[in-house]
């Protein structure tokens, strides 16, 4: 039997959805999204523009409170801010950095409010810079940096307390192959570790390196979900079937959908 509303969260799961929705308005940004995800898995959260993923995001990062339905991150209820907050990281699509301090100071900040002793964080935080080419820079102040020095400053910000559940939207977004590599390696061991990466990209080769599993949302919809293997299959185009045709296929067939009656009098 299918949980119900007020049942206890499955404790297996490091995040759960049942019915979560948000609406904007007239906006059905997210429609009644049931998720279940294991500890320890890379979730390939996938779809085209607009189709929900940062809503669900930020629903599931306590930023943005659902219109209905509910969701548990790492065993507790999306409504208890402070229990979620301590065992996530997320990096949104713009990472929040304060421009006039130094990435060194941005990381001892954020680190301060996770409560991480001084010298603990300092030798986590040479360690990230160092792995991240960010040594050098490390003293400038952020306002100077480019565009993949922010988004890997960002990624070290979402885990430098080693949460259970970490969110990325767009990890890899203007690194460098490099750099791309570097983080990529980074999702692998974390997950290596039982960490949960809830991995959203419009890159889907990363996801089908990584991703354990696979969600597309279409419309505020889930409309497949599976292993990227079977997503795959379930295109049923050819034998060496990419991710990519996968996705296309998917978010073509609903694009298709026959119009409803009751669609067609609102329109
Ligand atoms: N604060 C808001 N106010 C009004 N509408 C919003 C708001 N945030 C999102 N939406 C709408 O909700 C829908 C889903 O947006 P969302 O940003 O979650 O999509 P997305 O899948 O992350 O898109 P992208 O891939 O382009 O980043 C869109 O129609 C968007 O315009």
């Amino acid at each position: 039997m299918s949980p119900g509303p007020h049942d206890a969260p499955d404790r297996s799961l490091a995040i759960e959805t049942r019915g979560l929705t948000k609406r904007f308005g007239d906006v059905d940004a997210v429609t009644d999204l049931d998720l279940a995800i294991p500890a320890g898995v890379v979730y390939g959260f996938l779809g085209p523009n607009g189709s929900g993923k940062t809503t669900t995001m930020r629903m599931l990062t306590t930023l943005t409170r659902p219109t209905s339905g509910e969701a548990f991150v790492a065993g507790s209820p999306i409504t208890d801010r402070d229990a979620v907050i301590d065992h996530i990281g997320y990096l949104p699509e713009s990472p929040p950095v304060f421009e006039e301090l130094t990435a060194r100071e941005n990381l001892r900040y954020v680190a301060s409010l996770h409560d991480i002793p001084r010298s603990q964080a300092d030798a986590e935080i040479d360690e990230y810079l160092e792995r991240f080419g960010l040594a050098d820079a490390a003293d400038r102040r952020v306002e100077g940096y480019s565009k993949g020095m922010r988004q890997k400053l960002g990624l070290v910000q979402a885990i430098i307390h080693d949460p259970d559940v970490i969110f990325l939207d767009e990890p890899t977004s203007g690194l460098d192959p490099r750099a791309a590599r570097t983080v990529k390696d980074l999702i692998a061991e974390l997950a290596d570790r039982d960490v949960t990466i809830f991995l959203s990209t419009h890159i889907l080769s990363v996801v089908d390196e990584l991703a354990d599993r696979v969600a597309v949302l279409h419309d505020g919809e889930l409309v497949a979900e599976g292993s990227p293997d079977e997503l795959k299959h379930r295109a049923e185009s050819t034998v060496e079937s990419t991710l990519e045709d996968a996705f296309l296929r998917i978010t073509d067939d609903h694009d298709d959908e026959p119009v409803e009656p009751e669609d067609e009098v609102m329109a």
